[in-house]
């Protein structure tokens, strides 16, 4: 059964420094959802909190309904996977995959069927393991750890572009299987964009935006066509690439009639907007008044 996440008025300080101020955050159950925010926005702190590693400063956090903070029967069914993995070095890749047995729900077979998919040296040692190998070992662990409530914190990380791909599409094909919450924390939007149903953007340990993918691919549009006439549009662009005569630009607001119509007997294109042109526009600190 898929957990949901509810978060009140919920801040974490560490120290004098205040790493997450007044969130406020539902998220359903069954959803995929990624999290995004530039570096010490406050990603992996919010994480911890959901995954109850840490203790809020103030504010409540339920998961399915329940204060997850020493709940075992709740925390039982929520992983979070950290990029390189929460793992003892001096242990070998097999006893790393055993150990998971520890959960509940955990399926060995599962992870021993995705550790041969994934070339993983089962007699290695974690400490032998190269950074990118590390990363799917910690993905393994998480998929195989069959939670209600699993979130990936930047794993993919050293991950090379086939492994990350094929991670992707194992996360989407044991989601079908057997829906359940999922939360992805990255920074590679437009890697992952076609996976995810929700977006969240932590900026500066505040929520920015929280939106589903389709508004938030209609914040913005990129438009392709030729030179001269993109410019005569008269946009303002958040990023521009020109090949030849062709330039294509990305917009951060939607497009009213009037300039589509205008695009179209011009010969240009409309597409969805670069999400990870919109992430940085959106997260910019001279927009936001940093
Ligand atoms: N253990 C800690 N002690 C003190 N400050 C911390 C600690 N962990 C995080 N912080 C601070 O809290 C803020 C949020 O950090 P956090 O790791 O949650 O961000 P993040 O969005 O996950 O960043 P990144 O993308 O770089 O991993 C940062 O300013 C960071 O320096």
């Amino acid at each position: 059964m898929s957990l949901s996440v509810t978060l009140r008025d919920v801040s974490l300080r560490y120290g004098a420094e205040a790493a997450l101020t007044g969130i406020d955050l539902d998220l359903e159950a069954g959803k995929i959802y990624g999290l995004l925010g530039r570096n010490g926005a406050g990603k992996t702190s919010l994480l911890s909190l959901v995954a109850a590693f840490r203790k809020p400063s103030t504010g409540r956090i339920l998961v399915g309904g329940e204060p997850v903070w020493e709940n075992a029967s709740v925390v039982s069914r929520v992983a979070l996977i950290r990029e390189g993995g929460d793992f003892d070095d001096t242990e070998t890749v097999k006893a790393t995959i055993e150990s998971g047995s520890i959960r509940p729900s955990f399926d060995t077979e599962y992870a021993y069927k995705l550790a041969d998919r994934f070339e993983l040296p089962l007699k290695k040692r974690v400490s032998a393991l190269s950074r990118g190998k590390r990363s799917v070992l910690a993905a393994v662990c998480g998929l195989a750890a069959r939670a209600d409530l699993t979130m990936f914190d930047e794993v993919h990380l050293g991950m090379d572009a086939p492994t990350r791909d094929a991670f992707y599409k194992e996360l989407l094909a044991e989601y079908l299987e057997r829906p359940h919450t999922v939360v992805l924390s990255t920074h590679l939007i437009d890697e992952v964009a076609n996976y995810l149903e929700e977006v969240v953007i932590v900026d500066r340990g505040r929520i920015l935006q929280h939106a589903d993918i389709e508004a938030f691919q209609g914040m913005g549009a990129t438009l392709t066509g030729p030179a001269a006439a993109v410019d005569a549009l008269g946009l303002d662009a958040l990023a521009e690439q020109r090949l030849g005569g062709t330039k294509s630009i990305t917009v951060a607001s939607a497009l009213d009639a009037d300039t589509r119509e205008r695009a179209a007997a011009a010969g240009i294109e409309i597409g969805p907007v670069g999400l990870q042109d919109l992430f940085i526009h959106l997260t910019d600190p001279n927009r936001n008044g940093a």
